[in-house]
């Protein structure tokens, strides 16, 4: 029971995500009081301002599935460690995943957004086996009256996706196989591609391991995604499409089709993602930070919205290796790099996340809770 609460707790406070959209939010010429964040609070930078010459890096994985030759892999390994470590971020292009499969997932995510709101409330957010699972952002957020998110998302995993889909379109089996099978597919290419690319990063620390040893990597849990959609708002500086925030996760890989909205924390600053053509944006989550004895990065990030266009983004979200304990990693912890963090489990982390945004405290790490002082 007590857990029950807190965690409801930890919906309304968590990240202040927000309830769907009510449809009279879309159309109004306002932005109602309940989306509107303090000033201080916001720091907006408009969702197109980009930098020009100071930029997440955009790198090319071209070949890296063929006989790429050494020399190409050691420099795009050196781009991702310097990335992952400055910015906590990169893009990739060339990453292998089939683009009209990215397209498939981004058609039937606007056709879902679509569906009435009723229809998309038959599956409300909830947790499931500490992961957050359904439409919405939050389970508790009905009632929020301010610093509500100017989004509406959709949480699922593959053991429900076939569940979703007889649920969300009951009578319409050629949308409900649509559904399903582009999520399926895109889960498993996506997947595939998460082992290839934390194969990458590891090797970009240094650690380097035979293929015989790959499942002391592979993900504890089945990996999580969540499609999101960002509608159009009178007054974009006004509120925030989904609060800042760091991914708790190992790392996520997101598709922000061709509206930008993501924005990254560097230097105290926000810098816009500018969106490439079939790009993928990956991020360090606080695992990864964790793991790699903070060689990557864990950034804070936030989406941000526009006043003409609806945004939608497909993030997914890889889960830490199947271990008991999270730690530094030992081959990156020696006498002069001491391990950073005590070991930890993800029942101690999601807790130390509770706790703290029980409190509601805005834009913690709650990694903060291991480190070693
Ligand atoms: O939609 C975006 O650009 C950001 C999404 C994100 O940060 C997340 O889903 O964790
Ligand atoms: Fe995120």
């Amino acid at each position: 029971m007590a857990i029950e609460v807190e965690r409801e707790e930890l919906s309304i406070a968590a990240a202040e995500l927000s309830k769907a959209l009510p449809d009279v939010v879309v159309t109004d010429s306002v932005v109602p009081e309940a989306y509107l964040w303090p000033k201080e609070e916001l720091a907006h930078v408009g969702h197109d301002e980009y930098a020009g010459d100071d930029e997440i890096p955009v790198i090319d994985l071209g070949g890296l599935n063929g006989d790429l030759d050494e020399t190409r892999r050691r420099e795009i390994c050196d781009r991702i460690r310097v990335a992952l470590g400055s910015w906590g971020f990169f893009q990739v292009v060339n990453h292998g995943v089939d683009l009209a499969l990215v397209e498939r997932v981004q058609a039937i995510s606007k056709k879902f957004f679509e569906l009435p709101i009723e229809t998309k409330e038959l599956i409300d957010c909830t947790f499931e086996e500490d992961r957050l699972l359904g439409y919405g952002f939050s389970v508790a957020n009905k009632d929020r009256t301010s610093r509500r998110n100017w989004s509406e998302g959709l949480f699922v995993d593959s053991p429900h996706v076939a569940g979703y889909s007889s649920t969300f379109w009951p009578e319409d089996h050629d949308i409900q196989t649509e559904f399903s099978e582009a999520m399926e597919e895109y889960i498993g290419a996506v997947g595939e591609f998460a082992i290839r690319l934390f194969r990458l990063i590891l090797s970009s620390l240094g650690v380097d391991y035979p293929a015989t040893e790959s499942e002391r990597f592979l993900p504890k849990e089945p990996a999580l995604i969540r499609l999101n959609h960002y509608p159009p708002c009178p007054d974009p500086s006004l509120t925030t499409g989904l609060v800042p925030h760091y991914d708790g996760n190992l790392m996520t890989i997101l598709h922000q089709g061709d509206v930008g909205g993501l924005q990254v924390m560097k230097d105290d600053q926000w810098h816009p993602v500018r969106p490439h053509p079939g790009a993928f944006a990956i991020n360090g989550g606080n695992m990864l930070q964790a793991i790699s004895n903070n060689l990557c990065k864990s950034a804070l990030h936030k989406a941000v919205v526009n006043k003409d266009e609806d945004r939608y983004s497909l993030a997914y979200f890889v889960q830490a290796p199947n271990w008991d304990q999270v730690a530094p990693l030992p081959e990156l912890v020696d006498a002069e790099h001491p391990a950073k963090y005590h070991p930890f489990t993800w029942k101690e982390y999601f807790e130390a996340v509770l706790a703290s945004q029980v409190e509601k405290q805005r834009f913690t790490n709650e990694l903060e809770h291991f480190e070693v002082k």
